[in-house]
């Protein structure tokens, strides 16, 4: 956890956005910002449209309204120009490249003229031992690492996280928790994850979204210690019962 500087610019502002797919609205008139350091993470029910609010911040659905990266809109900008400016996505379901090795994974995803080997190296020595295997061959635990990895290689300003600890077993969302909380000691993270476990050890602020809408914004520690409200916005009763 980090303690947030009051009045510090937050790393990304959101403010009315709107998403469509497919002509439906799916994310609508969201507004709400990420602090420049620690962990955000955006809750709410199977289908609230979390994922697509993620997609609408990097241009990956038909979105309007304003999004600004440290200041400056990036709502108009083409996803590639977003991801150029430091905003890493790791998509929901890995999406690692099946057929090419865990190195050419890698390799693929480095952007940075001096990219950060080491840092992954350190952060996930299971993958230095499997780097010629390829990647459709590896388990799901080390599928979310590379696709983590390819994040990290690079320096980034911002990075936005969707579901990654979804169908893992309880010792590798540990590991892939520690990859996390070790990444926001440098970098902000907006994180979707339904593991509420998860997210009272890493989140400082939670953002919960029903039917496209934002519901609830707070501490985590805030909506976390209040039952009623995580069984109205999440359908569960605490973080036991949603790992
Ligand atoms: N490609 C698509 N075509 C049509 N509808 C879609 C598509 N992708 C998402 N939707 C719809 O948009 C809405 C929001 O979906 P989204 O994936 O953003 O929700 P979510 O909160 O991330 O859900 P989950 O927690 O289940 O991943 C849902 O009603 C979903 O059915």
């Amino acid at each position: 956890m980090s303690g947030e500087q009051p009045g510090a610019e937050p790393i990304l502002s959101i403010r009315n956005l709107f998403g469509r797919i497919a002509g439906q609205q799916v994310v609508e008139d969201v507004t709400f910002d990420v602090p420049a350091t620690g962990v955000t993470a955006l809750l709410g029910r199977n289908g609230v449209g979390k994922t697509s609010t993620i997609k609408s911040v990097l241009g990956l659905i038909d979105r309007s309204g304003e999004v600004r990266l440290a200041g400056e809109r990036i709502d108009r900008l083409p996803t590639h120009r977003i991801v150029q400016r430091g905003v890493a996505y790791v998509p929901e379901d890995r999406e690692v490249f099946g057929t090419l090795t865990v190195a050419e994974n890698l390799r693929l995803a480095e952007r940075d003229r001096m990219p950060r080997r080491d840092v992954v190296a350190s952060l996930f020595p299971d993958l230095q031992a499997r780097l010629e295997q390829r990647a459709g061959t590896l388990s799901g635990g080390q599928q979310q690492m590379v696709s983590l990895a390819r994040a990290l290689v690079n320096e980034n300003r911002l990075l936005l996280v969707d579901e990654p600890t979804k169908g893992l077993a309880p010792r590798i969302v540990d590991e892939v928790a520690d990859a996390l909380a070790e990444a926001a000691r440098t970098t902000p993270i907006l994180l979707v994850e339904q593991n509420l476990l998860v997210v009272r050890r890493l989140a400082d602020r939670v953002v919960v979204l029903s039917s496209g809408r934002v519901v609830f914004t707070g501490s985590a520690d805030e909506l976390l210690d209040d039952h009623d409200r995580v069984q109205r916005y999440l359908g569960v009763h605490d973080e036991r019962e949603a790992a």
